[in-house]
Parts: C-alpha cells; sequence; structure tokens
C-alpha cells in the first residue's frame, strides 16, 4: 500500500521559491495499478521523487510499506542504463546491491528478461539496442527486483507510438501476472485511461489532485479494441475536461505557476 498524505514540496533556491505541489493527498491499494496525470510541469516528478525518499517533501507524509520494495522506471531510460555494463549486468547491478545470492540472481535477470521479450540479448549493450529495447531493459531491470511497489515516470514518453503501444500492453500483463502495485505517471490521457483501473488527475502547479476517476473497462485491454469502445472515449473526454479546467484556473492567477509571491510565504 503506498499513502501520501498533504504532501506539500516548495523548492527553495537563494531568494526565489517554486511550491511545486500544495497538498496531494491519495492512496493506491495493493495490487493496485494506478495512473497519475496532469499537465506538464505539474510536479509528477517531484512527486515519485518524494515517494521514492529521494526528495525530501517540505510537509506531509508518504507512507510505504517496504521502501525496500520500491523500484522506478524513468523515462530517459538512455541515462538510467549504464552503458559500459551488458544487458545482463544491467539487470543484474540493483540484485547484487540488495545481496541476493548469485544463483538466484541468475534466474531472476533470465526470466525478467524473458518476460519483456528481450531473450538473446543478455551479452549486448544497451548502446546497441533501439529506444523502446533500452527501455524494455529497464523494464525488467525494475521486474527482476520483485518490487512490491513499482512507480513509473513517464516511462514511454521518450519511444515512437508503435513501441508505446507495445510497452503498454507489457505493463497491464506484467501487472496482472506480478501482482505488483503500480503508481504509473503520463502526461497522456488516453495512455492513463487505458493502462489505469484508477485515473488521478492533478491541477497545474501548484499542485492539488484535482478528481479522479474509476476506470470501468474490462480488465482484458487490447490496443484495437479498448480504444474504439464508446466508454473508453467517454472517460477520456472526461479527463481532458478536467485537465482544461484545471490549466484555465490557473491561466488567470496571477504570476508565473507555481512561484511564491511574497504575501503567500
Ligand atoms: N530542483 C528544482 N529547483 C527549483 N524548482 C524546481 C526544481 N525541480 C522542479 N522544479 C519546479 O517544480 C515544478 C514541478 O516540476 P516537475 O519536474 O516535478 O514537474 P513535472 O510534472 O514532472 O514536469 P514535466 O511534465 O514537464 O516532466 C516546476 O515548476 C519546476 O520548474
Amino acid at each position: 500500500m503506498l499513502e501520501v498524505k498533504g504532501l506539500r514540496k516548495v523548492y527553495r533556491s537563494g531568494r526565489r521559491e517554486v511550491e511545486a505541489l500544495r497538498d496531494l493527498t491519495f492512496t493506491v491499494a495493493e495490487g493496485e495499478l494506478v495512473c497519475l496525470v496532469g499537465p506538464s510541469g505539474c510536479g509528477k516528478t517531484t512527486l515519485l521523487r518524494c515517494i521514492a525518499g529521494l526528495l525530501e517533501p517540505t510537509s506531509g507524509e508518504v507512507t510505504v510499506g517496504d521502501k525496500s520494495g520500491l523500484a522506478i522506471v524513468f523515462q530517459e531510460y538512455g541515462r538510467s542504463l549504464f552503458p559500459w555494463l551488458t544487458v545482463r549486468d544491467n539487470v543484474d547491478l540493483p540484485l547484487r546491491q540488495k545481496k541476493v545470492a548469485r544463483a538466484r540472481r541468475r534466474e531472476l535477470v533470465a526470466e525478467a528478461l524473458t518476460a519483456v521479450g528481450l531473450d538473446g540479448t543478455e551479452s549486448a549493450y544497451p548502446w546497441q539496442l533501439s529506444g523502446g529495447m533500452q527501455q524494455r531493459v529497464a523494464i525488467a531491470r525494475a521486474v527482476a527486483y520483485e518490487p512490491s511497489i513499482l512507480l513509473m515516470d513517464e516511462p514511454f514518453a521518450a519511444v515512437d507510438a508503435q513501441t508505446r503501444a507495445d510497452l503498454e500492453d507489457l505493463v497491464r500483463s506484467l501487472w496482472q501476472r506480478l501482482g505488483v502495485t503500480i503508481l504509473f505517471v503520463t502526461h497522456d490521457i488516453d495512455e492513463a485511461v487505458y493502462l489505469g483501473q484508477r485515473v488521478l488527475m492533478l491541477s497545474a502547479s501548484p499542485t492539488v489532485v484535482q478528481d479522479e476517476l474509476a476506470v470501468d473497462l474490462p480488465a482484458e485491454r487490447d490496443q484495437l479494441h479498448t480504444r474504439a469502445d464508446p466508454r473508453f472515449a467517454a472517460l477520456r473526454t472526461r479527463v481532458y475536461a478536467q485537465i482544461q479546467a484545471a490549466k484555465a484556473r490557473t491561466g488567470t492567477a496571477s504570476g508565473a505557476a507555481g512561484e511564491l509571491s511574497s504575501a503567500d510565504r
């Protein structure tokens, strides 16, 4: 289970302060797949970094059952994989750090690479693979770690549309098979509705949870039929309208989004 309560984050550098997150409260139940969608710059990365313990919140609380069971897949696979390590060693590295026994590590790496469709690439280096394959390596690395919570930060933003569709299906099938809890961040409304059991909509910065939507589409989804389902269209329209409303509200505020004036402090 993941619980975020009254989370606020203000960045301070010199005399400049940016209130990235104002007040975020939500929970993700065990085994749930929740998508977070919000406009660019609304603090999605800030939120994930606070959840992962990579960034100290200004106030509020994050409760994660077991922090050691948390894995993250970032948008920039190019920067998250080590170019001097083979695919096998990239996936293996966190397991070594976790002090998993050698034989078990070998099993976990092989299973994870098979699960993401990368059999036969063990000895390749990341830079010898396509972008989509590199992102599969990053997913395999997260999966091999056997996390109880998987955080995904716009993981498919940098791949082409066809690869993206394949990777979305990969995430859903891994989620169904492994029973892992997933918090998936995206700015793509269609992706959020296609993937999630629930979609949380964030306002523009300073960010709050604007609304949430249960995605009552069948559990078995496929790119062709799910996206053509009138229910899918209705859900995406609702999310879109909410996000537009959030943008319009911020547009009327004075000053740059999230920037604190002295009166606010
Ligand atoms: N280290 C930092 N110092 C100061 N301000 C920051 C810092 N990191 C982020 N911000 C500001 O906080 C706000 C939220 O940034 P963040 O990167 O979390 O948003 P995001 O939703 O992930 O953005 P995008 O969708 O464009 O990737 C932005 O206004 C950003 O300029």
